[in-house]
């Protein structure tokens, strides 16, 4: 009975955990860190395909994928490292550190073929400008998480977005473009840093601030066997 009253008096029952649904290992060790037990959630390793457009409609249309296929409620997350010289392009569309290696080799062919009579021509400082074909280096991540109640809801969608530049890149490699990103105000680049160092700052963490909100706001209750 009890029981019974404190739900009616707080938020939405759901029946199920929410289910947070990605292909990356690495993501997921990050979700797990930041939300900790402000969110109680399962992972289910599934590749969702991925349309083409905003991020923010990428992710909603994940989530809703992913409700279909869980049948209940899910998280989801959609991230992308945007260049301002591109305006904001590649972003969604391609796998940054394959872009970031292809150029840097690309350049270095050309440099070693060219580089006698092309540094005469152009200079040094051509030469460069030419290198990294953009003067702006300044680059954003952005992540779009959506969480959907089941196949029926509308997804809802929480941005978080971190300023930043594009650097030769540094520290381990072993996520994404991590190597290649310097967040604003900081030495070291997302690969470097400690990892609770990045997860304080980053567009994960930074988006997930704002899932959490949400989920104290609403109340949710997750059923558990128990109850
Ligand atoms: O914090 C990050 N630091 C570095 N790289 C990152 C980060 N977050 C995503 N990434 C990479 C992974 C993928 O090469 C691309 C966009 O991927 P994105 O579609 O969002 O992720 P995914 O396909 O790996 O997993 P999912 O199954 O959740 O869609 O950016
Ligand atoms: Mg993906």
């Amino acid at each position: 009975m009890e029981m019974a009253a404190a739900k009616a008096a707080s938020g939405l029952v759901l029946s199920r955990p929410v289910t947070f649904v990605t292909g990356n290992a690495k993501k997921l060790e990050e979700v797990r860190a930041i939300l900790g037990q402000a969110v109680p959630f399962q992972s289910l390793k599934l590749d969702l395909p991925e349309l083409q457009g905003e991020p923010e409609e990428i992710s909603k249309e994940k989530a809703r994928l992913a409700a279909v296929e869980v049948k209940g409620p899910v998280l989801v997350e959609d991230t992308c490292l945007c260049f301002n010289a591109l305006k904001g392009l590649p972003g969604p569309y391609m796998k940054i550190s394959e872009v970031y290696h292809f150029c840097m080799y690309f350049c270095v062919m050309i440099l070693a073929v060219f580089c006698k009579w092309f540094l005469q021509k152009i200079g040094h400082e051509g030469l460069n400008n030419l290198l990294m074909a953009y003067e702006d280096k300044s680059a954003y991540a952005l992540c779009a998480f959506s969480f959907a109640l089941g196949p029926d809801a509308e997804p809802i969608t929480f941005l978080g977005k971190t300023l930043g530049k594009i650097v030769a890149a540094r520290g381990p490699n072993d996520f994404g473009w991590d190597p290649i990103f310097q967040p604003e105000g900081y030495e070291q680049t997302y690969a470097e840093m400690p990892k609770d160092e990045k997860n304080k700052i980053s567009h994960r963490s930074r988006a997930l601030d704002l899932v959490k909100s949400h989920f104290a706001e609403a109340g949710y209750i997750f059923e558990t066997n128990d109850s």
